[in-house]
């Protein structure tokens, strides 16, 4: 971390472009005193990288100075694992965006079977009929998105009907297995972003940054009732919610649980921002050049 001291603006200017010259990075992150943010002009700076001004970062130093910081993406994983409405994807996709690196949501691939389990009306009871439609499935990704045969499934796979079954065909061992392998494939030789279930204690047991992401049932339903993907009630959705919870959280193969060395983040009092900002601050304390 470099410290700048702000004399004037343009003073300021020249520091940060001396100091980040001839230096390989892929992220500056400039944080100042709240007062100060506004001055930023990313145009003034003279680099083609992504540029991150953070004035809440530095809280404790409210000085009159300035800290810059340069940021490799190197590869490196991040898993996100948590229960239905915590937060995971909002903040997996906003913080793949800030460090620009991929971002891979698991759960997409569980809804997607579970979409045409139902629009095929396959027996959800039945691995073999559930692994007959997986195995006729082929997976791709584009721009995070996910792709089933060719087919972008958008909203089709956000519905309250879908979620409940896809909690249900996650349930079977030879679905996990093969959906697994596939997921190791994408995160393999690149720094990536992913969340899940089981994203730090199964898929990448090896992650360099795991966190596990809660909030309250009340919590989570309140805010999947004013996303109002569906006409559901909160109380029907807060039911759904803890019969989801229960049913991931206790099922036999690869169950939803903190691992060991995740770091453990309760949302219900904080919001969006707050939640990224410390998950980025973790992993930049580590990133650091
Ligand atoms: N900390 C937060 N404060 C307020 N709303 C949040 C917060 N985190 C997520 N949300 C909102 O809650 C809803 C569920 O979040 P989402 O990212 O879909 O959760 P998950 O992927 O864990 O199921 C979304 O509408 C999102 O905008
Ligand atoms: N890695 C994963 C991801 C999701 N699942 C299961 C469990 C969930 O009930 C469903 C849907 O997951 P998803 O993350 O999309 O659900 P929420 O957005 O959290 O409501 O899939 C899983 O078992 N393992």
């Amino acid at each position: 971390m470099k410290k700048i001291k702000y004399e004037n603006e343009s003073k300021l200017y020249d520091d940060i472009n001396e100091y980040i010259k001839d230096k390989n990075f892929d992220i500056l992150l400039i944080s100042t005193p709240r007062v100060m943010k506004e001055i930023f002009d990313d145009r003034l700076i003279k680099t083609n990288k992504n540029i991150l001004i953070s004035s809440r970062m530095l809280r404790k130093n409210d000085d009159d100075n300035v800290y810059i910081e340069l940021i490799n993406n190197d590869v490196y994983s991040v898993t996100v694992d948590g229960p239905s409405g915590s937060g995971k994807s909002t903040v997996c996709k906003l913080i793949s965006n800030i460090l620009n690196i991929e971002y891979l949501d698991t759960g997409s691939m569980y809804r997607s079977l579970a979409y045409f389990c139902l629009k095929e009306n396959i027996n959800l009871e039945d691995e073999e009929e559930v692994m007959h439609v997986l195995n006729n499935f082929e997976i791709t990704f584009e721009s995070s998105k996910i792709k089933v045969n060719g087919e972008f499934l958008r909203d089709k796979i956000r519905t309250n009907d879908v979620s409940m079954a896809a909690s249900k065909v996650s349930t079977y061992y030879s679905v996990r297995e093969r959906l697994v392998e596939i997921q190791r494939q994408i995160a393999s030789n690149k720094a990536i972003i992913i969340d899940g279930r089981d994203a730090g204690t199964n898929i990448l047991k090896n992650a360099d940054y795991k966190f596990y992401l809660d909030a309250s049932p009340e919590v989570r339903a309140k805010r999947r009732f004013n996303e109002q993907k569906d006409d559901s009630s909160y109380e029907t959705i807060l039911k759904d919610i803890k019969l989801r919870d229960e049913q991931d959280k206790n099922r036999k193969y690869a169950p939803l649980k903190r691992a060991e060395d995740a770091v453990y983040i309760n949302s219900d009092d904080m919001n969006i921002d707050e939640v990224v900002e410390k998950i980025i601050e973790i992993i930049r304390g580590r990133n650091v050049l």
